[in-house]
């Protein structure tokens, strides 16, 4: 069976404790690859790596630099389909999916970044009539820790590590243990592209094993994390006393309003893609739809209608919409979810049961499931469930919208569907989001702060502001005479 070993060093090494974990296929239900679990000791040996590596890699030039993210995006585009298959298969998600979003995006990470940071600068102040000249120099910030999670794995993964080395640091980054595999895959990657060893070194395992040896380690910096909020929390509990830099992506528990003057067959179509993409497992899905009254009962027909035919099925199939979700655990979560709302008073409109995929009855499969509330506090309404659920609710007016739309206690994405352009405005400032989506969802420009605000997260990535987080702010100050 093949292992997934840590990456340091340039070269794959087996966990000092020799500890395993198994690995499952989402699909059926298998183990089908054993997972090093490191400990403090493999993480120590990270970092000793990546500190050795960082005089030499934070003094390469910048061209030189940009030059092997660009290699390295290259070759994850010429492995696109390995690595697509081994995203499907470690994920649960369609192959069609990683084909098309997934993989592409891990390439276009490194490329975006390997271009951004030739185009990096920072500022000069001139204290006019003072004889004083400030100029900041931004460096980096020596070894910095990466964390990602298990959704979107080599998209988020790369959406940290390519900022962070391309900015000069060097790494200590894990993977979620749920999905390691294609971070495993892209070490050969970056030997091939000759990333310098040392600087970036990829260790495996469980977060409170693993991930906590990186976070409470007194050398790594900075954090970069993406994942849960109650992890997140943690992660500033143990790295906030110690001064750390902290970039938290967190969760979401996103509003759709729907306005009777939107483009309807637009706003159907994409609704659908919101709500279950990735079988609702992304931060951004939009999983509280809220709708004028007066469209209330069209939307929730066609809308179920076209949930109702969304293709549940083997992930390796080119037609299946809907993979598996990533783990039992996970699958018994959101299934309780589902429990939950019925005690609650929820309608049932579609979905709700698990599927048995015929050669694939050990799969996690759930069907696409909508709910009608009645109550905005509802905790099916108000709690991250991170799966293939929504709920659907009316409203008679743009304030009463509004008001549930930010009565939660997430705050990362919104969606406004309407042809309004003075509501849209309204709205746009009024939302309490990092990102507002408008007659559009997830249409991403690698150059726009990305983050949310309220217990969906701290700090900002994409573009200049990524780079920013990893590098340091160094004011120097020189007083001259004429
Ligand atoms: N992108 C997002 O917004 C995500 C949200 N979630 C939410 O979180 C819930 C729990 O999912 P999990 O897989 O348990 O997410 P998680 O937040 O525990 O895992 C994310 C990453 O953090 C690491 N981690 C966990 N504990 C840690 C610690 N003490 N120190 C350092 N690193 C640590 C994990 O190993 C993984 O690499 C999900 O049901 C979902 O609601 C989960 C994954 C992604
Ligand atoms: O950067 C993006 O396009 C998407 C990011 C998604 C997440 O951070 C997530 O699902 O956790």
């Amino acid at each position: 069976m093949e292992t997934i070993k840590n990456y340091i060093d340039g070269a794959y090494v087996t966990p000092q404790s020799n500890e395993w974990l198994d690995n499952f296929n989402p699909s059926n239900g298998e183990v089908y690859s054993k997972i090093a679990n490191s400990n403090s000791t493999d993480v120590e040996n990270a970092y000793t790596a990546a500190h050795a590596a960082f005089p030499s890699w934070s003094n390469t030039t910048i061209n030189e630099r940009s030059k092997i993210l660009l290699r390295i995006a290259d070759l994850i585009e010429q492995n696109l389909d390995k690595l697509a298959e081994a995203e499907s298969k470690d994920n649960g998600k369609p192959l069609n999916l990683a084909k098309a979003i997934d993989i592409p995006r891990a390439s276009s990470n490194f490329r975006f970044f390997g271009n951004a940071i030739t185009q990096f600068a920072s500022e000069a102040h001139e204290s006019v009539g003072l004889n004083t000249m400030n100029y900041t120099l931004r460096q980096p910030i020596g070894v910095v820790g990466c964390i990602s999670p298990w959704n979107l794995p080599l998209y988020l993964f790369t959406w940290k590590v390519a900022p962070a080395i391309a900015a000069g640091n060097c790494v200590v980054a894990k993977p979620s243990e749920v999905t390691p595999m294609t971070a495993y895959l892209l070490g050969e990657i970056l030997t091939e592209a000759g990333l310098p060893k040392g600087v970036l070194n990829i260790v495996h395992g469980t977060g409170p094993k693993t991930g906590q040896a990186i976070i409470e380690h007194p050398n790594i910096k900075a954090i970069s994390f993406t994942g849960g909020t109650a992890t997140g929390a943690h992660i500033a509990r143990t790295a906030a006393p110690m001064f750390k830099k902290l970039s938290l992506e967190l969760g979401g528990k996103n509003p759709n309003l729907i306005f009777a003057d939107c483009d309807y067959d637009k706003m159907l179509s994409v609704t659908v893609k919101s709500s279950f993409a990735n079988q609702g497992q992304i931060c951004l899905c939009g999983s509280r739809i809220y709708v004028e009254t007066s469209i209330f009962e069209q939307f929730k027909n066609d809308f179920v209608a076209k949930v109702s035919v969304l293709k549940i099925g083997n992930p390796a199939d080119a037609e299946t919409n809907i993979g598996a979700l990533v783990s039992q655990p996970h699958l018994e979560k959101v299934e309780n979810y589902i429990k939950i709302a019925q005690e609650e008073g929820g309608t049932i409109l579609c979905g709700g049961k698990r599927v048995k995929v015929k050669g694939l009855e050990n799969g996690y499969y759930l069907q696409p499931t909508v709910i009608e509330i009645k109550d905005n506090k509802c905790r099916v309404n108000q709690e991250e469930i991170f799966g293939p659920v929504v709920t659907i609710m009316s409203f008679k007016t743009e304030d009463e919208a509004l008001a549930m739309a930010n009565d939660v206690k997430y705050g990362l994405s919104s969606t406004i569907w309407t042809n309004n352009l003075n509501r849209t405005m309204r709205l746009s400032k009024e939302l309490q989001a990092g990102i507002v989506w408008v007659n559009t969802w997830l249409n991403r420009d690698l150059r726009t702060p990305f983050g949310g605000i309220k217990e969906s997260g701290v700090g900002r990535e994409g573009g200049f502001e990524a780079l920013k987080f990893f590098t340091e702010a160094k004011n120097v100050c020189i007083s001259y005479s004429d």
